[in-house]
């Protein structure tokens, strides 16, 4: 059954701004030395201009060659200054924007890593990995290099046309006339410029789905020669990419050109009406001068601005792309973890347990069940009757809506990691290899095992025969390009980490069901070693496993239907009676 699509959520323009605020307030002497900084640089660069109009003032009364070359030296001395300011503006500016966009990449992981696993599995990882590399690194470059930037521009504008209203008012009033087109321009561009670029990110994060999806199935499309279906679902992903993208450079191409001409406009005035009220004995040439040099100055940091509220547009999406996530986690009503809960004993009980999707029905309906410690229990029932659910509820990947999973009288959802593992593992036919050495492998389930400990585990899978041979032994490296362990390889080590964290109770889900026979075998005689002394809770999808079970527990439509041992259930001729005889095609 396929569920509808779903996408992370995106963080509306509050929140986004929020966390903004709350990153520049973490690092506020930082971003308040940068600003210190950078309107120094700009008081002195607006010294050099003025300067230059007095002088062309003085030389036409007269004054003296001495009195030229001093102000020249100031002149070169504001210049120096306004370099070494900036440059040093920009280094705090840089340190503060990386400090940043270390902690936004820090909180992203964080929050990725506590995604519930229903949300990850229906967002796909497509979005995710887009979210984490593209829309992060966007995010981080402009609260690296916008900052600055726009610290640096902004002080320099402001300094800039106050400084042309002070030397001459008249030309000051003109060139803010002209300038006005420029708030006009970036206002049609900024109401429609976030949901193109909102647009553009889901577009980009489809298609980095698609390729993902391709690339990890590519088995499966060789083998059922899929290739033309998988070339044009990408090529439709190109296309919608393409289109999103081709919205967002037509409104580039409407803003630049007509802020251009906006700022070159002031020139063109200033010089015209200074040239006439000069010919009227108005103003004086110097002052013309200064404010034509101070406006020419001016189209550098509005350059720089316009680049960046284009910039920002873009990143701001991948912020909010970012911050999107920052909403679902920890969503499902998890039971504050809790240092000092012991569970006493290891019998797991299942109360009125209730679950349902992100934004779907229940597809866990009040789940009433004890299981007892050293118990086999096998769970059957038909195909999306909810036997994975609950496998993941009771290895606390994912929480009940409502009631509670617990062990020895404490809800696993309570439990610390190290500590869920020593009480329940679940074990499905994934069985990830980390990057990293068969050694690193083993002691994510338990980090303070030596090397004995690895080894014995391994032979308790009955994986010492490769792991012997392997060419540096437990610091082999494994993964995309290094060693590649093959499928029953991968699983005897998946199966040696559950030996290690050695938890009283295994859920197994799937763990053998679509196995080659041989491989199966050979899996099956390592779990057995697993599973021994231990609490089992299977997941059956062949019902031999039920029938060696201590109790079978039938599921259908949500709903724990039937629960007693196989022979009392066959004789009850109930749903599982039906099951066991279909399966093994006996007439009804
Ligand atoms: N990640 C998910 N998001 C939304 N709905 C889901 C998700 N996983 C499962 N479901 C739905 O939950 C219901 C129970 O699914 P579940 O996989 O638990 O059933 P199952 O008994 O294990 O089925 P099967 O034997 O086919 O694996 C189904 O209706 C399924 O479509």
């Amino acid at each position: 059954m396929s569920a509808p699509r779903f996408s992370l959520p995106v963080a509306d323009r509050a929140t986004v701004r929020r966390a903004a605020l709350e990153l520049v307030r973490t690092d506020r002497r930082a971003f308040a030395s940068a600003l210190v900084l950078n309107c120094l640089a700009a008081g002195a660069g607006i010294v050099g201009p003025w300067l230059l109009g007095r002088i062309v003032d003085d030389v036409r009364g007269g004054t003296s060659v001495t009195h030229v070359d001093r102000a020249a030296l100031v002149i070169l001395c504001c210049a120096v200054a306004q370099l070494l300011l900036l440059r040093w503006a920009r280094l705090v500016g840089h340190r503060f924007g990386e400090r940043v966009a270390a902690r936004v990449r820090d909180r992203f992981v964080d929050r990725a890593l506590g995604l519930p696993a229903s949300v990850v599995d229906r967002a796909g990882p497509g979005d995710l990995t887009n979210r984490g590399t593209n829309d992060v690194a966007a995010v981080a470059s402009a609260l690296r290099d916008a900052g600055p930037d726009v610290f640096v521009s902004a002080a320099q504008v402001v300094f800039l046309a106050g400084a042309v209203v002070v030397v001459e008012p008249v030309l000051g009033l003109v060139s803010l006339c002209c300038l006005a087109g420029i708030p006009v321009a970036v206002r049609w561009y900024l109401r429609r410029a976030r949901a193109a670029y909102l647009a553009q990110g889901e577009a980009d994060s489809h298609l980095a789905e698609q390729l993902a999806a391709t690339a990890s199935g590519a088995r499966t499309v060789e083998a059922f020669r899929l290739q033309e279906q998988r070339i044009e679902a990408c090529e439709r992903g190109i296309r919608h990419s393409y289109r999103a993208r081709m919205r967002t450079l037509s409104l580039r191409s409407v803003l630049f050109p007509s802020v251009d001409f906006s700022y070159a406009l002031p020139v063109a005035a200033v010089l015209l009406v200074g040239g006439t009220l000069h010919a009227h004995g108005g103003v004086s040439l110097g002052a013309i001068v200064t404010c034509a040099l101070y406006l020419r100055q001016l189209s550098g940091p509005l350059d720089t601005i316009l680049f960046w509220v284009e910039q920002l547009q873009s990143s701001g999406a991948s912020f909010a792309r970012v911050e999107g996530i920052g909403g679902l986690a920890g969503a499902p009503p998890r039971a504050p973890a809790c240092e000092e809960a012991v569970p006493c004993g290891d019998a797991i009980r299942l109360r009125s347990v209730h679950y349902a999707y992100e934004g779907g029905g229940d597809v866990v309906l009040g789940v009433d069940l004890t299981v007892r410690a050293g118990e086999r229990l096998a769970v059957v029932g038909p195909s999306g009757a909810g036997k994975t659910t609950l496998s993941k509820l009771l290895a606390a990947i994912d929480a009940p809506r409502t009631g509670t999973v617990d062990v020895g009288g404490v809800p696993v959802t309570a439990l610390a990691p190290e500590q869920l593992r020593r009480h329940i593992v679940l074990v499905t036919q994934e069985h990830h290899v980390f990057l990293g050495s068969v050694r690193d492998n083993l002691r994510i389930a338990a980090p303070e095992a030596d090397d004995a400990q690895l080894s014995a585990a391994l032979a308790a899978v009955g994986a010492d025969d490769w792991a012997d041979a392997l060419p540096q032994g437990l610091d082999t490296e494994l993964g995309a390009g290094a060693l590649h362990l093959e499928g029953p390889q991968a699983q005897q080590l998946a199966l040696a980490r559950v030996v290690l964290a050695d938890p009283h109770t295994v859920v197994l889900d799937e763990a053998t069901a679509l196995l080659d026979p041989t491989t199966a075998r050979h899996t099956e005689r390592a779990l057995a070693a697993v599973l021994h002394g231990r609490t089992v809770i299977a997941v059956a999808h062949r019902l031999h496993t039920a029938h060696d079970a201590d109790r079978v527990a039938v599921m259908e439509d949500g709903r724990l239907t039937e629960l007693g041992p196989h022979a009392e259930l066959v004789e009850a001729d109930g749903a599982y009676a039906a099951l066991w005889r279909s399966w093994h095609g006996t007439p009804t």
